[in-house]
Protein backbone atom coordinates (compact mmCIF):
# COMPACT_ATOMS: atom_id res chain seq x y z
CA UNK A 1 0.00 0.00 0.00
CA UNK A 2 1.30 3.51 -0.88
CA UNK A 3 1.10 6.78 0.59
CA UNK A 4 -0.22 9.38 -1.50
CA UNK A 5 2.66 11.99 -1.01
CA UNK A 6 2.97 15.93 -1.43
CA UNK A 7 5.37 14.92 -4.18
CA UNK A 8 2.27 13.49 -6.25
CA UNK A 9 0.25 16.56 -5.44
CA UNK A 10 3.24 18.81 -6.85
CA UNK A 11 4.06 16.58 -9.65
CA UNK A 12 0.31 16.62 -10.66
CA UNK A 13 -0.53 20.28 -9.97
CA UNK A 14 1.54 22.22 -12.79
CA UNK A 15 1.08 26.10 -13.19
CA UNK A 16 -1.05 27.25 -16.12
CA UNK A 17 0.31 27.59 -19.46
CA UNK A 18 -0.25 31.43 -19.84
CA UNK A 19 -1.95 30.67 -23.48
CA UNK A 20 -5.15 28.91 -22.46
CA UNK A 21 -8.74 29.48 -21.63
CA UNK A 22 -11.70 27.76 -19.35
CA UNK A 23 -11.99 25.59 -22.31
CA UNK A 24 -8.94 24.28 -21.78
CA UNK A 25 -9.56 23.02 -17.75
CA UNK A 26 -12.76 20.89 -18.12
CA UNK A 27 -16.41 21.21 -18.77
CA UNK A 28 -17.81 19.44 -15.70
CA UNK A 29 -21.49 18.47 -14.97
CA UNK A 30 -22.85 17.97 -11.43
CA UNK A 31 -25.89 16.10 -11.28
CA UNK A 32 -28.02 15.79 -8.00
CA UNK A 33 -29.67 17.81 -5.45
CA UNK A 34 -32.98 17.18 -4.89
CA UNK A 35 -35.71 19.02 -2.88
CA UNK A 36 -34.06 17.84 0.26
CA UNK A 37 -30.36 17.90 -0.26
CA UNK A 38 -30.25 20.89 -2.33
CA UNK A 39 -26.97 21.35 -0.25
CA UNK A 40 -24.85 18.58 -1.19
CA UNK A 41 -24.93 19.42 -5.14
CA UNK A 42 -23.88 23.14 -3.98
CA UNK A 43 -20.79 21.57 -1.79
CA UNK A 44 -20.03 19.54 -4.93
CA UNK A 45 -20.42 22.24 -7.83
CA UNK A 46 -18.80 24.97 -4.97
CA UNK A 47 -15.58 22.64 -4.46
CA UNK A 48 -15.24 21.57 -8.37
CA UNK A 49 -15.40 25.23 -8.94
CA UNK A 50 -13.00 26.24 -6.43
CA UNK A 51 -10.77 23.44 -8.01
CA UNK A 52 -10.69 25.56 -11.11
CA UNK A 53 -13.22 23.52 -13.18
CA UNK A 54 -12.99 26.00 -16.41
CA UNK A 55 -16.99 25.63 -17.11
CA UNK A 56 -19.73 23.85 -14.50
CA UNK A 57 -23.52 23.32 -14.77
CA UNK A 58 -25.12 22.08 -12.46
CA UNK A 59 -28.38 19.31 -13.16
CA UNK A 60 -30.43 19.55 -10.40
CA UNK A 61 -34.20 20.03 -9.23
CA UNK A 62 -35.20 23.86 -9.97
CA UNK A 63 -35.76 24.44 -6.36
CA UNK A 64 -32.38 24.64 -5.82
CA UNK A 65 -31.18 27.18 -8.95
CA UNK A 66 -31.86 30.50 -6.70
CA UNK A 67 -29.36 29.70 -4.03
CA UNK A 68 -27.20 27.78 -6.31
CA UNK A 69 -26.78 31.04 -8.05
CA UNK A 70 -26.74 33.15 -5.27
CA UNK A 71 -23.71 30.73 -3.55
CA UNK A 72 -21.96 30.39 -6.49
CA UNK A 73 -22.64 32.60 -9.78
CA UNK A 74 -19.89 30.81 -11.71
CA UNK A 75 -21.98 27.53 -12.10
CA UNK A 76 -24.44 27.29 -14.70
CA UNK A 77 -27.77 25.88 -14.00
CA UNK A 78 -30.46 23.26 -15.82
CA UNK A 79 -33.58 21.08 -14.99
CA UNK A 80 -32.23 17.64 -13.68
CA UNK A 81 -36.12 16.36 -14.71
CA UNK A 82 -35.42 17.64 -18.69
CA UNK A 83 -33.33 13.80 -19.06
CA UNK A 84 -33.17 14.74 -23.24
CA UNK A 85 -31.50 18.88 -22.48
CA UNK A 86 -29.39 16.42 -19.63
CA UNK A 87 -28.36 14.17 -22.11
CA UNK A 88 -27.70 16.89 -24.58
CA UNK A 89 -25.73 19.10 -22.80
CA UNK A 90 -23.71 16.00 -20.88
CA UNK A 91 -22.51 15.15 -24.49
CA UNK A 92 -19.80 18.00 -24.48
CA UNK A 93 -18.46 17.72 -21.38
CA UNK A 94 -15.61 16.14 -19.85
CA UNK A 95 -15.79 15.18 -16.61
CA UNK A 96 -19.97 14.11 -15.64
CA UNK A 97 -19.88 14.04 -11.31
CA UNK A 98 -23.64 12.09 -10.43
CA UNK A 99 -25.20 11.39 -6.82
CA UNK A 100 -24.05 14.50 -4.46
CA UNK A 101 -27.60 15.08 -3.12
CA UNK A 102 -29.72 12.93 -6.03
CA UNK A 103 -31.72 10.92 -3.84
CA UNK A 104 -33.20 7.59 -4.55
CA UNK A 105 -36.47 8.03 -6.07
CA UNK A 106 -37.77 5.89 -9.21
CA UNK A 107 -36.56 9.59 -11.13
CA UNK A 108 -33.27 9.57 -9.66
CA UNK A 109 -32.78 6.02 -10.62
CA UNK A 110 -33.58 6.35 -14.24
CA UNK A 111 -31.73 9.66 -14.80
CA UNK A 112 -28.81 7.70 -13.70
CA UNK A 113 -29.51 4.45 -16.08
CA UNK A 114 -29.77 7.46 -18.72
CA UNK A 115 -26.84 9.19 -18.01
CA UNK A 116 -24.72 5.45 -17.39
CA UNK A 117 -25.90 4.58 -20.69
CA UNK A 118 -25.11 7.96 -22.20
CA UNK A 119 -21.61 7.88 -21.21
CA UNK A 120 -18.70 8.30 -23.93
CA UNK A 121 -15.39 6.15 -23.29
CA UNK A 122 -13.63 9.29 -23.23
CA UNK A 123 -15.60 11.07 -20.48
CA UNK A 124 -14.77 10.77 -17.01
CA UNK A 125 -17.18 10.07 -14.13
CA UNK A 126 -17.41 10.28 -10.32
CA UNK A 127 -20.02 8.49 -9.01
CA UNK A 128 -20.79 9.57 -5.47
CA UNK A 129 -23.39 9.80 -2.85
CA UNK A 130 -27.06 8.40 -3.84
CA UNK A 131 -25.69 7.01 -7.33
CA UNK A 132 -23.82 4.29 -5.17
CA UNK A 133 -26.46 3.49 -3.08
CA UNK A 134 -28.85 3.29 -6.95
CA UNK A 135 -26.28 1.23 -8.27
CA UNK A 136 -26.39 -1.15 -5.00
CA UNK A 137 -29.73 -1.68 -5.15
CA UNK A 138 -30.32 -1.94 -8.61
CA UNK A 139 -26.82 -3.10 -10.61
CA UNK A 140 -26.52 -2.52 -14.20
CA UNK A 141 -23.44 -2.44 -16.60
CA UNK A 142 -21.24 0.64 -16.06
CA UNK A 143 -19.79 2.17 -19.69
CA UNK A 144 -16.22 1.61 -20.44
CA UNK A 145 -15.50 5.36 -19.43
CA UNK A 146 -12.60 5.87 -16.76
CA UNK A 147 -15.01 6.01 -13.36
CA UNK A 148 -13.85 6.33 -9.93
CA UNK A 149 -16.56 5.81 -7.10
CA UNK A 150 -16.43 7.62 -3.56
CA UNK A 151 -18.37 5.60 -1.26
CA UNK A 152 -18.30 6.17 2.24
CA UNK A 153 -17.84 2.71 4.72
CA UNK A 154 -21.94 2.21 3.98
CA UNK A 155 -22.19 2.93 0.84
CA UNK A 156 -19.45 0.80 0.42
CA UNK A 157 -21.05 -1.88 2.05
CA UNK A 158 -23.96 -2.00 -0.07
CA UNK A 159 -22.42 -2.08 -3.42
CA UNK A 160 -19.53 -4.69 -2.46
CA UNK A 161 -21.73 -6.73 0.15
CA UNK A 162 -18.69 -6.16 2.43
CA UNK A 163 -19.37 -5.66 6.08
CA UNK A 164 -17.91 -2.35 7.48
CA UNK A 165 -15.98 -4.72 9.78
CA UNK A 166 -14.75 -6.83 6.47
CA UNK A 167 -13.46 -3.94 4.60
CA UNK A 168 -9.83 -4.79 4.42
CA UNK A 169 -7.09 -3.60 2.00
CA UNK A 170 -7.38 -7.41 0.59
CA UNK A 171 -11.13 -7.66 0.60
CA UNK A 172 -11.20 -4.36 -0.71
CA UNK A 173 -9.29 -5.05 -3.57
CA UNK A 174 -11.25 -7.90 -4.42
CA UNK A 175 -14.30 -6.13 -4.18
CA UNK A 176 -12.80 -2.97 -6.63
CA UNK A 177 -11.24 -5.51 -9.55
CA UNK A 178 -15.08 -7.12 -10.05
CA UNK A 179 -16.22 -3.90 -10.57
CA UNK A 180 -13.67 -2.65 -12.48
CA UNK A 181 -13.26 1.10 -11.63
CA UNK A 182 -11.50 2.88 -9.05
CA UNK A 183 -12.59 2.74 -5.86
CA UNK A 184 -11.92 5.60 -2.71
CA UNK A 185 -13.37 3.92 0.33
CA UNK A 186 -13.55 6.70 2.49
CA UNK A 187 -12.86 6.45 6.27
CA UNK A 188 -10.40 7.75 8.79
CA UNK A 189 -7.85 7.18 6.78
CA UNK A 190 -9.30 6.75 2.79
CA UNK A 191 -7.89 3.81 0.69
CA UNK A 192 -8.23 4.05 -3.06
CA UNK A 193 -7.99 1.40 -5.40
CA UNK A 194 -7.18 1.11 -9.09
CA UNK A 195 -6.49 -2.03 -11.05
CA UNK A 196 -2.84 -1.19 -10.56
CA UNK A 197 -2.14 -0.14 -6.75
CA UNK A 198 -3.87 0.29 -3.69
CA UNK A 199 -3.17 3.54 -1.82
CA UNK A 200 -3.98 5.27 1.58
CA UNK A 201 -4.04 8.97 2.49
CA UNK A 202 -2.46 9.88 5.47
CA UNK A 203 -4.15 12.74 6.49
CA UNK A 204 -7.84 13.10 7.73
CA UNK A 205 -9.58 14.60 10.74
CA UNK A 206 -12.43 13.74 13.11
CA UNK A 207 -12.97 17.35 12.39
CA UNK A 208 -14.10 16.88 8.47
CA UNK A 209 -17.27 15.08 10.51
CA UNK A 210 -19.60 17.00 9.17
CA UNK A 211 -22.75 16.74 6.13
CA UNK A 212 -21.40 17.73 2.93
CA UNK A 213 -17.81 16.75 3.59
CA UNK A 214 -18.09 14.31 1.01
CA UNK A 215 -20.17 15.88 -1.17
CA UNK A 216 -17.31 18.40 -1.52
CA UNK A 217 -15.11 15.60 -1.75
CA UNK A 218 -16.75 14.63 -4.94
CA UNK A 219 -16.74 18.09 -6.40
CA UNK A 220 -12.84 18.12 -6.00
CA UNK A 221 -12.53 15.27 -7.71
CA UNK A 222 -14.21 15.73 -10.87
CA UNK A 223 -12.57 19.16 -10.52
CA UNK A 224 -8.96 18.03 -10.72
CA UNK A 225 -10.09 15.24 -13.05
CA UNK A 226 -11.13 18.03 -15.89
CA UNK A 227 -7.69 18.95 -15.59
CA UNK A 228 -4.74 16.77 -14.82
CA UNK A 229 -4.58 14.61 -17.54
CA UNK A 230 -3.89 11.23 -15.43
CA UNK A 231 -6.86 10.15 -13.79
CA UNK A 232 -5.24 7.79 -10.80
CA UNK A 233 -3.09 11.33 -10.07
CA UNK A 234 -5.97 13.15 -10.26
CA UNK A 235 -7.99 11.35 -7.79
CA UNK A 236 -5.00 10.79 -5.04
CA UNK A 237 -4.45 14.85 -5.80
CA UNK A 238 -7.81 15.51 -5.14
CA UNK A 239 -8.20 13.03 -2.57
CA UNK A 240 -4.62 14.05 -0.42
CA UNK A 241 -5.19 17.71 -0.43
CA UNK A 242 -9.58 17.66 1.09
CA UNK A 243 -7.85 16.60 4.32
CA UNK A 244 -4.40 18.23 4.02
CA UNK A 245 -6.73 21.39 4.39
CA UNK A 246 -9.39 20.11 7.16
CA UNK A 247 -5.54 19.00 8.84
CA UNK A 248 -4.32 22.08 8.72
CA UNK A 249 -7.96 23.65 9.88
CA UNK A 250 -8.40 21.30 12.56
CA UNK A 251 -4.83 22.68 14.41
CA UNK A 252 -7.55 25.81 15.52
CA UNK A 253 -10.56 24.32 14.98
CA UNK A 254 -12.68 21.86 16.54
CA UNK A 255 -14.64 21.44 13.48
CA UNK A 256 -14.02 22.15 9.78
CA UNK A 257 -17.16 22.93 7.66
CA UNK A 258 -17.37 21.65 3.86
CA UNK A 259 -17.22 25.15 2.74
CA UNK A 260 -14.43 26.45 4.95
CA UNK A 261 -12.28 23.60 3.00
CA UNK A 262 -13.75 24.94 -0.87
CA UNK A 263 -12.46 28.19 0.23
CA UNK A 264 -8.84 27.18 0.47
CA UNK A 265 -8.69 25.41 -2.73
CA UNK A 266 -7.14 27.30 -4.90
CA UNK A 267 -4.52 28.96 -2.24
CA UNK A 268 -3.42 25.17 -1.83
CA UNK A 269 -3.42 24.40 -5.63
CA UNK A 270 -1.03 27.36 -5.97
CA UNK A 271 1.32 26.15 -3.27
CA UNK A 272 1.41 22.77 -4.55
CA UNK A 273 1.89 23.77 -7.78
CA UNK A 274 5.00 25.81 -7.31
CA UNK A 275 6.76 23.74 -4.46
CA UNK A 276 6.32 20.68 -2.57
CA UNK A 277 5.30 21.83 0.87
CA UNK A 278 7.05 20.67 4.56
N1 LIG B 1 -26.71 19.15 2.99
C1 LIG B 1 -27.09 18.14 2.22
O1 LIG B 1 -27.89 18.30 1.28
C2 LIG B 1 -26.51 16.80 2.47
C3 LIG B 1 -26.90 15.77 1.63
N2 LIG B 1 -26.33 14.55 1.69
C4 LIG B 1 -26.74 13.57 0.66
O2 LIG B 1 -27.66 12.73 1.26
C5 LIG B 1 -27.73 11.51 0.53
C6 LIG B 1 -27.67 10.35 1.52
O3 LIG B 1 -26.35 10.23 2.01
P1 LIG B 1 -26.01 9.84 3.53
O4 LIG B 1 -24.59 9.44 3.55
O5 LIG B 1 -26.44 10.95 4.43
O6 LIG B 1 -26.98 8.63 3.85
P2 LIG B 1 -26.81 7.06 3.62
O7 LIG B 1 -28.09 6.44 4.00
O8 LIG B 1 -26.30 6.74 2.27
O9 LIG B 1 -25.69 6.65 4.66
C7 LIG B 1 -25.85 6.92 6.02
C8 LIG B 1 -26.08 5.62 6.78
O10 LIG B 1 -24.88 4.89 6.79
C9 LIG B 1 -24.43 4.69 8.13
N3 LIG B 1 -22.96 4.75 8.15
C10 LIG B 1 -22.13 3.79 8.61
N4 LIG B 1 -20.86 4.13 8.46
C11 LIG B 1 -20.85 5.33 7.89
C12 LIG B 1 -19.81 6.20 7.49
N5 LIG B 1 -18.52 5.90 7.65
N6 LIG B 1 -20.15 7.37 6.91
C13 LIG B 1 -21.44 7.69 6.73
N7 LIG B 1 -22.48 6.90 7.09
C14 LIG B 1 -22.18 5.73 7.67
C15 LIG B 1 -25.12 5.77 8.94
O11 LIG B 1 -25.24 5.42 10.26
C16 LIG B 1 -26.46 5.85 8.23
O12 LIG B 1 -27.30 4.79 8.66
C17 LIG B 1 -26.56 11.52 -0.45
O13 LIG B 1 -27.04 11.83 -1.73
C18 LIG B 1 -25.70 12.63 0.07
O14 LIG B 1 -24.97 13.20 -0.98
C19 LIG B 1 -25.31 14.23 2.68
O15 LIG B 1 -24.09 14.42 2.05
C20 LIG B 1 -25.43 15.11 3.92
C21 LIG B 1 -25.52 16.58 3.56
N1 LIG C 1 -13.06 10.77 11.49
C1 LIG C 1 -12.69 11.11 10.26
N2 LIG C 1 -11.38 11.11 9.91
C2 LIG C 1 -11.00 11.45 8.67
N3 LIG C 1 -11.84 11.79 7.68
C3 LIG C 1 -13.15 11.80 7.96
C4 LIG C 1 -13.65 11.48 9.25
N4 LIG C 1 -15.00 11.57 9.22
C5 LIG C 1 -15.33 11.95 7.96
N5 LIG C 1 -14.22 12.08 7.20
C6 LIG C 1 -14.16 12.41 5.76
O1 LIG C 1 -15.30 13.18 5.42
C7 LIG C 1 -15.89 12.69 4.22
C8 LIG C 1 -17.29 12.15 4.54
O2 LIG C 1 -17.90 11.71 3.36
P1 LIG C 1 -19.45 11.34 3.33
O3 LIG C 1 -19.78 10.46 4.46
O4 LIG C 1 -19.77 10.89 1.96
O5 LIG C 1 -20.10 12.79 3.60
P2 LIG C 1 -21.38 13.50 2.98
O6 LIG C 1 -22.11 12.52 2.12
O7 LIG C 1 -22.17 13.96 4.16
O8 LIG C 1 -20.89 14.64 2.17
C9 LIG C 1 -14.93 11.64 3.67
O9 LIG C 1 -13.97 12.22 2.81
C10 LIG C 1 -14.25 11.13 4.94
O10 LIG C 1 -12.99 10.56 4.69
MG1 LIG D 1 -21.48 11.16 0.80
Amino acid sequence: MHPITAQLVHQTIRPRPAESYKGNYGRVLLIGGNQNFGGAIIMAATAATYSGAGLVTVATDPQNFASLHARLPEAMVMDYHQTDAVLALMAGVDVVVIGPGLGTDPGADQLLSAVLTAAKPQQRLVLDGSALTLLAATPRPLPASPIVITPHQMEWQRLSGLAIKDQSPTANRRAQRQLGVIAVVKAHHTTIYTDQDVWFNPGGTPAMATGGMGDTLAGMVGGFAGQFSDFTAAILSAVYLHSAIADDLAATRYVVLPHQISALIPEYMHRYSVAVPD
